[in-house]
């Protein structure tokens, strides 16, 4: 374990390589076979039973710790109120890059966390659903800046999450279709009041505009899945290449003419484009910057494996 320091300051992590972080998933049993992880793992995600064991077990653990104390620290403010309604949902956040594999991350923690028997409901929302529609990005000159902070409802988004956190029962929200690359018109999820809200997006740890809030301010804990550019870049490439031969081929998909029309060199030099003008630039602008922000930082290597976690212990 190490404590690291920069400019001879002590900083407010503690960094652990794979092994120490793995240590410390204690007795946490593993409560997942192969076939649930095959369910729940993103396209051309490699991620393993081995890391579920090393990695997630020891977060699922560190966050059952974290939504108890939580739990408790809201009794006590209720109790000083008179108060006699519900503890509040735990709200987490999952943060990173397109295509590092946040919602891989996010549905293996959803799995996880139900598992308990003090937080058995969990729900899982993706900001996606809070893109604006490619009508009015269009209307407004960004639809080249989908994904940017800009290109969201953000005020969709907090009111949402606000609403959760005040104890609303059941909240619709829109739904985003990577198949039409939109929102879908008038089609809602529907989200019940859940024990723990898992938020998964690139742009979830943005400050928020001055003198307001932004949703990252409700977040109980937030984790920040990283990676080198270089490697997430060939991981896009990777994804966009296999949804080619997949998702893509359905006429109902945006990208079918990437299946249908061009050579396969042709669609790579497509979403090389796409991955350097958009998602790369965002990421360098408005998603590292955010990094330090984050409670828990899963740092992976090459071939996806989670190498380091680095922790905010206060
Ligand atoms: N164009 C697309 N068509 C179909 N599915 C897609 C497309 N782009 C991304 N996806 C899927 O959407 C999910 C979210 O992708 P993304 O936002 O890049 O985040 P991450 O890879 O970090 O989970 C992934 O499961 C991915 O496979
Ligand atoms: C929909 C996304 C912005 C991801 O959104 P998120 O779920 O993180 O809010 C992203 O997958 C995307 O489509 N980016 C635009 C550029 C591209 O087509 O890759």
């Amino acid at each position: 374990m190490s404590h690291p320091t920069k400019n001879g300051f002590s900083t407010p992590y503690v960094e652990l390589d794979r092994p120490a972080w793995a240590a410390l998933r204690a007795a946490t049993p593993l409560s997942l076979t192969e076939a649930e992880l095959e369910i729940l793992r993103g396209r051309a995600d490699p991620t393993s039973l081995d890391d579920v064991r090393d990695i997630y077990l020891p977060l699922s653990r560190l966050l059952n710790l974290y939504v108890k104390a939580t739990r408790q620290r809201h009794g006590a403010v209720r109790s000083f109120l008179g108060d006699t309604e519900r503890p509040m949902p735990f709200v987490i956040g999952v943060a990173g890059s397109v295509a590092v594999g946040k919602s891989t991350t996010a549905r293996l923690l959803r799995t996880l966390l139900a598992q308990w028997p003090d937080h058995p409901n969990v729900e899982l929302v993706s900001t996606d659903n809070f893109l604006q529609p490619n009508a009015l990005l269009e209307a407004r000159g960004i639809m080249n800046r989908k994904g940017f902070p800009e290109s969201y409802d953000r005020r969709a988004l907090v009111r949402f999450v606000s609403e959760m956190k005040a104890g609303t029962a059941r909240y619709d929200i829109p739904i985003y279709s990577h198949l039409a690359y939109d929102i879908v018109p008038g089609a809602v999820q529907t989200v019940h009041r859940p024990d723990i809200l898992i938020v998964e997006g690139i742009n979830v740890l943005q400050p928020p505009p001055v003198g307001r809030l932004a949703v990252a301010d409700f977040f109980d804990f937030s984790i920040y899945v990283d990676a080198k550019v270089e490697h997430i870049r060939s991981w896009y490439l990777d994804r966009f290449l296999e949804l080619r031969r997949t998702a893509f081929e359905d006429p109902r998909s945006y990208f079918h003419s990437m299946a249908t029309s061009v050579d396969e060199e042709q669609a790579r030099a497509f979403a090389m484009n796409t991955w350097r003008t958009i998602n790369e630039v965002n990421l360098v602008e408005n998603i590292v910057p955010t990094r330090p922000r984050a409670t828990l930082v899963l740092h992976k290597g090459e071939d996806h494996q989670v190498r380091r976690v680095r922790l905010r212990k206060t």
